[in-house]
């Protein structure tokens, strides 16, 4: 069932006027450019701080021990980025007779980071984690990957998943919003249910094909690059590439892309994400989802979104500015966030989770006894 609604697109208004002609056949071979082009606009200086550098290991007993200063320059960033953990009394203070509504990243938030992308798999301990989150609060994760592909990673129903950086969402019909979203549509889940589907890079399904089948074809040659399809955008990882090779993919990656106008390319954790340029993000997925879920303009509802990577920059920032819910920061090294709060890694991030379900079944048992 798929009933269209008629609101307007996000799509830029500016990059609909002049539509370029469709070349979806074709793969094009073009000479490479000059490595000057990437180098000049700045892909390899973001490409190289794309990921925390490696940290030392005692490789007998397998111990990660980051360097002494750079632990003195973790403590001091943490005055600014507070650990969740330590600040769990303060976040639940603000969060009394409110509803906590949590948006959770998949990869360097729910799985730690691995080499090979396929293989990133969250512990079951974890998936408990998410699962007892589910039951008390309002959950979806917002993943840069495909929502099947995240679906298929996470397995568990009872949440929502919003594939390909939010431009792909399945979220339940709550009586409480409003029926009519910008180009939402209702569609049925697995089960049957009824839901909202929000795909509002629908009409790039057949460019992101395109572009991955000559993002493949033209990276083939450098050993360790890997090109992913999620449907509404492409991932091209160079985690696993010679550093000496980067320029080059760099550059092969820049000069498909000079083909392709109305696609744009970011920089993720050692990975180019190629997207449609419209006006979408992990931020407007979040305000998405809320209204979906009709928590969205509510003094007492409380968002907290938990992430690891540049894309989810735009949903902490959503947060910051509605000074309506906590970004928290996934990172074991300093950098610069948009975010309150900031949690080591997985295991840290499985604690918090584990925290709020524990301080949420206390508050009802509480409750209880006072009635
Ligand atoms: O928004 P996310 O759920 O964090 O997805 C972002 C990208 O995650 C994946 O790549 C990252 O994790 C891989 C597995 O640990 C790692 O090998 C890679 O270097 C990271 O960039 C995913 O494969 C990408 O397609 C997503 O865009």
């Amino acid at each position: 069932m798929e009933l269209k609604s008629s609101h307007a697109s996000p799509v830029l208004n500016s990059l609909n006027k002049p539509r370029l002609p469709a070349k979806y056949v074709t793969i094009p071979r073009k000479k490479p450019g000059k490595l000057d082009d990437v180098l000049s606009n700045g892909w390899l200086d973001a490409m190289r701080s794309s990921s925390p550098p490696c940290k030392k290991f005692i490789m007998d007993a397998n111990v990660e021990v980051p360097p002494d200063d750079s632990d003195n320059a973790y403590s001091s960033w943490m005055l600014k980025y507070p650990s969740a953990l330590k600040s769990f009394d303060h976040i639940i203070k603000n969060a009394k007779n409110k509803k906590i509504a949590i948006f959770l990243d998949y990869d360097g938030t729910l799985s730690p980071i691995v080499d090979d992308p396929d293989r990133a798999f969250m512990s079951s301990a974890m998936r408990s984690a998410v699962r007892n989150v589910a039951k008390y609060f309002p959950t979806a994760i917002i993943s840069g990957r495909s929502r099947d592909k995240v679906y298929e990673l996470v397995g568990l129903t009872e949440l929502s998943y919003a594939g390909s950086h939010g431009m792909d969402i399945l979220s339940p019909v709550s009586d409480l919003a409003s029926d009519d979203h910008p180009n939402c549509i209702k569609s049925t889940d697995h089960q049957g249910k009824v839901v909202n589907l929000f795909q509002p890079a629908r009409e790039f399904i057949p460019m992101i094909d395109e572009v991955f089948r000559t993002l493949v074809e033209n990276t083939n040659g450098i050993k360790g690059a890997k090109v992913e399809n999620h449907k509404f955008c492409a991932s091209v990882h160079y985690r696993n590439v010679d550093d000496k090779s980067w320029p080059t993919i760099a550059q092969r990656v820049h000069d498909i892309l000079k083909d392709y106008p109305r696609l744009r390319q970011t920089h993720g954790r050692k990975v180019l994400e190629i997207r449609p340029v419209i006006d979408w993000n992990k931020g407007k997925a979040v305000q998405f989802l809320l209204e979906s879920l009709g928590l969205s303009d509510r003094d007492d509802v409380l968002p907290i979104y938990i992430g690891d990577d540049k894309t989810d920059e735009d949903a902490f920032k959503v947060l910051r500015e509605g000074n309506r819910g906590y970004g928290i920061l996934v990172s074991s090294v300093p950098k610069e966030s948009n975010a309150f709060y900031s949690l080591r890694g997985t295991s840290e991030v499985k604690k918090f989770l584990k925290t709020l379900v524990k301080w949420k079944t206390q508050l009802e048992v509480a409750d209880r006894g006072s009635k």
